[in-house]
């Protein structure tokens, strides 16, 4: 057993949910990471071109009826795709003792870890994760501390993705808000520093892909996520009266899905459609997602526009680190949790 693994298993209970497994040391998936995996349907997710003039309409049907699309002629040069990928490649094929060195702290959300969500699962996930939420400089001077080109590298390029995958939201949020008959007026905190998490997944190879679980299901805490992924599929979306439907790598697209916060914003008009991110035995698997949330002082609620008698306001107002810290402890119920209950307090 590698010594990650073994320390692992001997740390105290809140490393547990901080540091990965040692992935390559295991030839088969240990009980901690036993999963059982529902298999997938066929589907695919909604196609949609970003210069089609019917994009507004597209995006709007997306949302209320999957809550997922893909998307074509986003904006992010697919250069810079690529080259976030590979370092992405980079970071995650480091030895583990050094990716180590940028561990997230247990309480913190940026650098290296178990991915986000493990808290919502009691298995472990065969994942493994980095977060920023801009240059992550000490991060990088951690993991290639004999190679400052590298670290410049890594942050230079980390920075510009976020740049250009912040613009892209962006725009797909204002298509969003007038696809709904809002203007800019009914969401004047969007002018605002609106908050975003760049996440690098990494989904090691399996050597049991049926018994293991990558991402298990989940919702995004955010308004949208934004998901770049290589070549190799792995991301699912659960379609009412459907199953899991695979998104199938389509060169030079982004993956788009509403978040919990959008669904509140949209009166619960929007889905937060459940997703999830299953392994296979022959590629290693990496994909890019940008979070992108309100600015942290801003309460969300459903919009009066979108509410009236015949729809009353579904949720309680709630900004994103109280909802996301709520989520910890509901998970997949938290939407619930914030529901406007029907009787009045006396
Ligand atoms: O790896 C993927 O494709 C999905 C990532 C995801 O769902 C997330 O980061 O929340
Ligand atoms: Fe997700």
């Amino acid at each position: 057993m590698g010594s990650v693994s073994y320390s692992y298993q001997n740390s105290p209970s809140h490393l547990k949910h901080v540091v990965p497994l040692d992935f390559n040391s295991v030839k088969t998936v240990p009980d901690s990471h036993e999963w059982v995996v529902e298999p997938h349907a066929s589907g695919s997710l909604p196609l949609i071109n970003l210069s089609d003039p019917n994009a507004k309409s597209l995006i709007r049907q997306a949302c209320e009826k999957l809550g997922a699309f893909q998307v074509i002629n986003h904006g992010v040069p697919m250069n810079l795709l690529k080259q976030v990928e590979l370092e992405t490649f980079r970071l995650f094929n480091l030895p583990t003792h050094r990716k180590l060195c940028a561990l997230r702290s247990p309480d913190g959300i940026v650098g290296y870890g178990v991915p986000r969500i493990q808290c919502y699962f009691s298995k472990l996930l065969w994942s493994e994760g980095f977060s920023m939420m801009k240059a992550p400089v000490e991060h990088a001077a951690q993991l290639w501390p004999h190679q400052p080109d590298q670290q410049t590298t890594f942050c230079n390029i980390m920075e510009e993705g976020q740049k250009e995958m912040k613009a892209s939201t962006e725009r797909m949020m204002k298509l969003i808000v007038e696809s709904l008959e809002l203007g800019p007026e009914d969401v004047k905190w969007l002018k605002g520093e609106t908050e975003a998490l760049f996440a690098l997944n990494s989904y090691p190879i399996c050597p049991e892909p049926n018994k293991a679980m990558g991402l298990g299901p989940h919702t995004d805490t955010s308004l949208l996520t934004v998901v770049y992924q290589s070549s190799c599929s792995g991301l699912q979306f659960l379609g009412d009266g459907i199953g899991w439907i695979p998104v199938h790598p389509i060169p030079g697209t982004l993956v788009v899905n509403v978040g919990d916060l959008l669904s509140i914003l949209t009166n619960g008009r929007f889905k937060s459609v459940l997703h999830r991110a299953v392994v296979n035995d022959t590629h290693h698997r990496v994909s890019v997602a940008y979070i992108y949330g309100p600015p942290s002082d801003v309460k969300i609620s459903p919009l009066t526009k979108l509410t009236d008698d015949d729809h009353p306001p579904l949720y309680r107002p709630v900004v994103w680190k109280d909802y996301a810290y709520a989520k910890s402890k509901h998970h997949n119920n938290t939407l619930n949790f914030f529901k406007n209950t029907k009787e009045e307090d006396p």
